[in-house]
Order: structure tokens, then C-alpha cells, then sequence
């Protein structure tokens, strides 16, 4: 048995983590580390986890002892948490967006805070870094856009088919984390939809950053909320370089993703739904109009493929064991 930890495990995220390792079969929980709530059974936070006997503990990071660690906090306090255990040797995966830019400064401008510690980071999109986490001892966990938006046009990219890219996601409200905010308060976002960060989301410069790794693409992206708690949908309008059918497209995706274990391209349009509460991302809903645009549409669960359950399928890769194991759920649907 592997001993995890989770820092921020009040938290959505945490919560997901402590949902899908609670049930891993290679893992024991040895921490779920909250600073609110010593003491209190993870149920009366989250009450769907009941009879685990597990209780949060605020413990400083500085003494927990593990083989890994997850992070879950925001970014800015992983900055400060990380290097802490990494310096005792122990692994991390980090959910927050501290560790996933290779130029710090790229970071500072985007997110406007300082960086206090910056440290050499894998990217923790096993699609494409699979055998560098393997060996990784911090993995920066995607944000939950860049999963959605990277895997719906990775296969383009690679293929060198287009180099103007729009990404248009639609988030669900759960991404904005436990803490209520005046956009997210019931009478703001439901019945309703609100974009946000138009042209300065912080997702926009780590879509780029492992786009233009494989070719030289230029990325706009704009995030709406929209009135469900779980799910982005990603709309991908790629102009394409040359003609193509549309055909061809769909068995380049098709062969790109034959391997992947948690990709699926689908012949039916992508909906949020069919991927709730699962690590599936599945893409689909390919056309192309008399412009040369192609669209294509992404979904995954944000809490899930965009954060835990991809931590999850790292922390597999980093510990050896199936990449698959403990992430088995196949979702709900409706
Ligand atoms: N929600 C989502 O869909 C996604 C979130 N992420 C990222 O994952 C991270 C966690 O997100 P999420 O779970 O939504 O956030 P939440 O706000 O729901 O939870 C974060 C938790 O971290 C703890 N925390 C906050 N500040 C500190 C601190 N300074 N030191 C230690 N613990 C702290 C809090 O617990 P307590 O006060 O009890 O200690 C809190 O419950 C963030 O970086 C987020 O951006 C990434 C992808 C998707
Ligand atoms: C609805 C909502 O507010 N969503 C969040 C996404 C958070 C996330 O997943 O990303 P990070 O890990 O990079 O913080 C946002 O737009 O900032």
C-alpha cells in the first residue's frame, strides 16, 4: 500500500481525491489535511463520503509523511506548501496553477503575483508527458480548461492542419471552487450565462504554452459559466491550411487517441453530461463550413478529467500502478 496525503481536502478537489482514493485500491489515506475543520469526520463536509472513519487534521505540511502528496489549494499557497515536502522527499502533485509554466515570468504577468518559489515542474497531461511523470517527483496538475482545449486539438496540431485557433468553453459552477463569490451566487449565474476574462483568462497563456510545443499555433480563448454545477464543454474552431474532408479529420482523432485509455472520440455530438463524475474526455461534433473552419467539440468533468481524477491517473503513473486503477467510474448519465 502507497500512503497519500491531501492538503486543501476540504475543498472541492480534495473532496473528489478523497472520493476516488478512498475506494483505490493501492492506497491509504494517511491525511486529509484542513486548517478549518481539525477534527471534524470528512462526512459533515462532504456528506456523500459517510462511514470512512476518516476526519480532517490541520497539520502542517512540514509533518506529514507520505509517499505522495496532493495538493489541492490555490494558487499562490502551493507556491508556499510544495517546496516544504518536496524538501523532505516526498512526491507532489499540485492542483493550482503555480508549477505549470516553464517561463516564471509568463506566470507573474498572468496571474499578477510573485512567484516565491519557482521549481522544475512535469506538466501533468499523461496524453502527452506519460513517461516523464512516471519518473516526476512534482507534477503541476492541468487547469481545467487547458484539459478540455490541449485534447481537443492535439491531434491538429501535431498534424500541423491550422495555425489560428478560437476556443470558446462553457463552464460549469463547481470551477470556481468551495468559496461562494458574487458570480457565483445562485441569483447571478443560474438561469443565466456569464463570460468572463474576455482576452485575459489565465488559461489562455498554458493552452499556448503546450500547443506551441508541437506547432506554431495562435490561441484566443474565452470562458462563459453557465448554470450546471459539473462539466466544460469546449467548442474548437480551428481554420484550417489546406482542404480536407471532413472524414479524414475524425480517423486522424480516431488513430491519434486509439490508445489512450480516458479519450474517446465519439461519432455522436459531445454533451457534459455523458462524462460527469468520470474521468472520460470525449470528443466529437466535427464539421467543416465554407471557410475552412473546422469545429470540434471537447467535454469533461472539471472536478474529474480537469483536476482530481487526472491527479489521480499522475499518481498512478508516478507509483506504478495501472493507469487505469481506482478510476473505473463510467459516470452518469442523465
Ligand atoms: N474546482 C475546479 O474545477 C478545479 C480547481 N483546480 C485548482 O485546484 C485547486 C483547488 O481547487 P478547489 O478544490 O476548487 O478549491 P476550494 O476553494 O474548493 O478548496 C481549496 C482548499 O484549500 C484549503 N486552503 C486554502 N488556502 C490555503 C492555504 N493558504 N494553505 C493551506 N490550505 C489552504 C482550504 O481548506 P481549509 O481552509 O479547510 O484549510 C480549501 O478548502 C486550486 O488551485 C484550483 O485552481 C484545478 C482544476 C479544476
Ligand atoms: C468557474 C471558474 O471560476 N472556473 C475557474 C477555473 C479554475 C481552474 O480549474 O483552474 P486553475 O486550476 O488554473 O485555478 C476560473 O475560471 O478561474
Amino acid at each position: 500500500m502507497a500512503e497519500v496525503a491531501i492538503v486543501g481536502a476540504s475543498g472541492y478537489t480534495g473532496g473528489e481525491l478523497l472520493r476516488f482514493l478512498i475506494k483505490h485500491p493501492n492506497i491509504e489515506i494517511v491525511a486529509a489535511a484542513s486548517r478549518k475543520h481539525d477534527g471534524v469526520p470528512i462526512h459533515k463536509i462532504h456528506p456523500h463520503l459517510q462511514n470512512t472513519g476518516l476526519k480532517f487534521k490541520n497539520i502542517d505540511p512540514e509533518d506529514i509523511d507520505a509517499d505522495l502528496v496532493f495538493t489541492a489549494t490555490p494558487h499562490g499557497a502551493s507556491m508556499k506548501i510544495v517546496p516544504k515536502i518536496l524538501e523532505r522527499g516526498i512526491r507532489v502533485i499540485d492542483l493550482s496553477g503555480d508549477y505549470r509554466f516553464d517561463n516564471v515570468e509568463v506566470y507573474e504577468k498572468w496571474y499578477g503575483i510573485k512567484h516565491e518559489h519557482p521549481l522544475d515542474a512535469v506538466y501533468g497531461l499523461p496524453e502527452l508527458y506519460r513517461d516523464e511523470i512516471k519518473k516526476a517527483d512534482l507534477v503541476a496538475n492541468p487547469g481545467c480548461f487547458p484539459t478540455g482545449a490541449i485534447l481537443a486539438c492535439l491531434p491538429l496540431v501535431h498534424k500541423n492542419l491550422t495555425k489560428m485557433i478560437v476556443i470558446d468553453s462553457k463552464t460549469g459552477v463547481s470551477g470556481a471552487g468551495i468559496n461562494p463569490s458574487h458570480m457565483t451566487h445562485f441569483p447571478e449565474c443560474s438561469d443565466n450565462i456569464i463570460p468572463y476574462q474576455i482576452t485575459t483568462h489565465r488559461h489562455t497563456p498554458e493552452i499556448e504554452q503546450e500547443l506551441k510545443k508541437i506547432s506554431d499555433v495562435q490561441v484566443s480563448f474565452t470562458p462563459h459559466l453557465i448554470p450546471i454545477i459539473r462539466g466544460i464543454l469546449t467548442t474548437v474552431h480551428a481554420f484550417l491550411e489546406e482542404n480536407i474532408d471532413v472524414e479524414k479529420i475524425e480517423k486522424i482523432y480516431k488513430e491519434y487517441y486509439s490508445n489512450e485509455p480516458f479519450v474517446i472520440v465519439i461519432d455522436e455530438t459531445p454533451e457534459p453530461s455523458a462524462v460527469r463524475g468520470s474521468n472520460y474526455c470525449h470528443i466529437g461534433g466535427f464539421g467543416i463550413d465554407k471557410n475552412n473552419r473546422l469545429v470540434v467539440i471537447s467535454v469533461i468533468d472539471n472536478l474529474v478529467k480537469g483536476a482530481s481524477g487526472q491527479a489521480i491517473q499522475n499518481m498512478n503513473l508516478m507509483l506504478g500502478f495501472d493507469e487505469t486503477e481506482g478510476l473505473d467510474n463510467l459516470g452518469l448519465h442523465p
